[in-house]
């Protein structure tokens, strides 16, 4: 019974996490029309690229520090509501840059609506900058130099995400030892839409203490077996590789194998109601679909806290909770 259970999340895209209602409510405050990429009260793409873009759209709703509040403070309560003590949101300085408010105001509003969310339920919640792998890797060096400046207390991470097969790992080493050497806490999206090599490259050009995904490994042996040697965490989304059709069905996916072959990994959401899933539904599915007992997702959420960007104090309290 995962229903209340402890609950972390470490991969979450925040706009990614815009309930629909939410996004038609922006929509009617900035008069947009979004028939395009929301029907019938659900967000519509048919592959990868078309999901890119209709998120690219919702993320276009929100327009001032008080909207992004607002999204991380519904988004936040939500998920603690379902027994969630501890949430990683994925944040893109370009977005604050794209919609005009800039990087800063972008992320103290995200920090405005985590600090609502704490206040109400207590959750910890940090943010992690992406660097966007489609903008290049210039863009993302600029990203880094954004958050190696430490920009606000609770930005403790940095991440690549976006198209996963444009350019490859070792043109973004740069922008990662920027986020490294500025302390910052390092995981990389990989392993998704591309084979077992893209995690090797992770493994090799970028030393991650995470990968998001990073699910294609199972079609290599041996790189299961040196994440599982190396510790390397991953942040495991089953919905979203299902509805994206990485995997065919949560039968075909190998979060029991990864598992049981001694890797690390957690539970989470990526983008909740574009796959039709939310962090409750990953827990549910992961007892009852892939059969794992409570005792194994207890020690995924436990995964989670031990490998989450936080501070020592702040690990140990969430520890305790479990
Ligand atoms: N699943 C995903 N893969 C890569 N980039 C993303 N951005 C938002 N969701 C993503
Ligand atoms: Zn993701």
């Amino acid at each position: 019974m995962t229903k209340t259970m402890p609950k972390a999340e470490l991969h979450c895209h925040i706009e990614g996490a815009t309930p629909p209602a939410l996004a038609a409510a922006q929509a009617k405050r900035y008069g947009i029309d979004t028939s395009a990429f929301i029907k019938d009260g659900q967000y519509s793409w048919q592959d990868f690229t078309s999901f890119v873009q209709s998120y690219d759209a919702t993320a276009n709703l929100f327009r001032r520090e008080e909207d992004y509040a607002l999204l991380a403070e519904t988004y936040l309560t939500e998920i603690a509501a379902a027994g969630a003590i501890y949430s990683e949101l994925i944040a893109s300085p370009d977005q604050g840059d794209a919609v005009g408010i800039g990087a800063d105001a972008y992320m103290r509003g995200l920090a405005e609506g985590a600090e609502r969310a704490r206040a109400k339920t207590g959750i910890e919640t940090r943010l992690l900058v992406v660097g966007i792998r489609h903008f290049g890797p210039e863009r993302v060096v600029k990203a880094a130099e954004y958050a190696a400046r430490r920009p606000h207390p609770l930005i403790t991470g940095f991440n690549l995400a976006g198209e996963e097969r444009m350019h490859r790992v070792a043109d973004f080493t740069r922008a990662f030892d920027i986020a490294r050497d500025a302390g910052l806490g390092i995981t990389i999206h990989a392993g998704e839409l591309s084979g077992a090599f893209s995690v090797r490259d992770a493994l090799d050009h970028v030393r991650p203490s995470r990968i998001s995904h990073g699910v294609r490994a199972i079609e290599d042996a041996d790189l299961v077996k040196r994440l599982a040697d190396e510790g390397t965490v991953l942040e495991v989304c089953p919905g979203s590789n299902v509805a994206l059709g990485v995997f065919k069905d949560f039968q075909s996916h190998p979060l029991r194998a990864l598992h049981d072959a001694g890797v690390r990994v957690t539970l989470n959401s990526d983008d909740p109601p574009f796959f039709h899933t939310s962090l409750a539904r990953e827990y549910e599915v992961a007892s009852t679909v892939m059969g794992f007992s409570d005792a194994e997702i207890l020690g995924m959420t436990r995964t989670a806290i031990e490998a989450a960007f936080v501070d020592e104090p702040t690990r140990q309290k969430l520890l305790a909770r479990l």
